[in-house]
């Protein structure tokens, strides 16, 4: 097993008067092809845990190494140079661009790694979105889509540039019952079928069920009966 993901001793402090732990005392391996749910009650520190992995939010104090790298090290451009080519985003509301197109919406993040010429950027979307059921939506605006439809986007985009890692936040969250069930199955097929590894937040407990390992939060710290199955 490939090591993406390595924790020792995280935490996260607000700074203030009386300071706001988010999380600590975070120890976590993840290797690759895992789905991993990241459980616990309202407030327990999974989206600021997430954040922290996903290289959105700076730790206050441990360490974390992503793909090999130690995250301390890193510049801000390399950081976030690692967070565009090893790191792919779902939240629960999906973040698309409203002006653009489904294809350019996906095409986006590939533009900022420049690695891509236009069509090899168009022809990537094409087939991202055509994999995820979306062949006949490529030209229209997020809003003239399902929410089911739009989330599978937001996976396409996440997507773009082929990161190893997913990281999700409540990906079903607001979603019907039907709709939370395919995103689960696209999840699950990107770890099981397409090699990748999905850090998912959820507090759907079928979903956590069904995931390789669940990981729970309570009050920002990892009990006790984390579990591997
Ligand atoms: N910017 C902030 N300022 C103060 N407190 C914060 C801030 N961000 C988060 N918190 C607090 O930190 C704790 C952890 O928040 P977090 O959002 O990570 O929990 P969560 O488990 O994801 O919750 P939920 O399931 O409700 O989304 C909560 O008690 C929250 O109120």
């Amino acid at each position: 097993m490939k090591t993406l993901v390595e924790a020792r001793d995280l935490g996260r402090v607000l700074p203030a008067t009386v300071p706001v732990t988010l999380v600590e005392n975070i120890d976590l391996t993840i290797g690759d092809n895992e789905f991993v749910a990241i459980t616990g009650p309202s407030g327990s520190g999974k989206s600021s845990l997430l954040y922290l992995l996903g290289l959105l939010d700076q730790p206050s104090h441990g360490s974390l190494h992503i793909a090999g790298h130690d995250t301390a090290r890193l510049k801000e451009p390399e950081r976030a140079a690692l967070r565009l080519e090893s790191i792919g985003f779902v939240f629960q509301f999906h973040f698309l661009l409203p002006e653009f197109s489904v294809r350019a919406n996906v095409e986006l993040p590939m533009r900022k790694l420049a690695r891509l010429s236009a069509s090899q950027r168009r022809a990537r979307a094409e087939e991202l979105l055509d994999s995820l059921g979306l062949a006949d939506h490529l030209d229209k605006l997020p809003e003239q889509l399902s929410g089911g439809q739009r989330q599978r986007v937001a996976i396409a985009r996440s997507l773009a540039n082929d990161p190893p890692l997913l990281f999700a936040d409540e990906p079903t969250g607001s979603l019907d019952t039907q709709s939370s069930e395919q995103v689960f199955n696209i999840l699950d097929e990107l770890v099981h079928q397409r090699g990748k590894t999905v850090v998912a937040v959820t507090h759907d407990l079928d979903m956590a069920d069904r995931a390789d390992r669940r990981v729970h939060l309570v009050d920002g710290r990892l009990a006790d009966h984390t579990e591997s199955h």
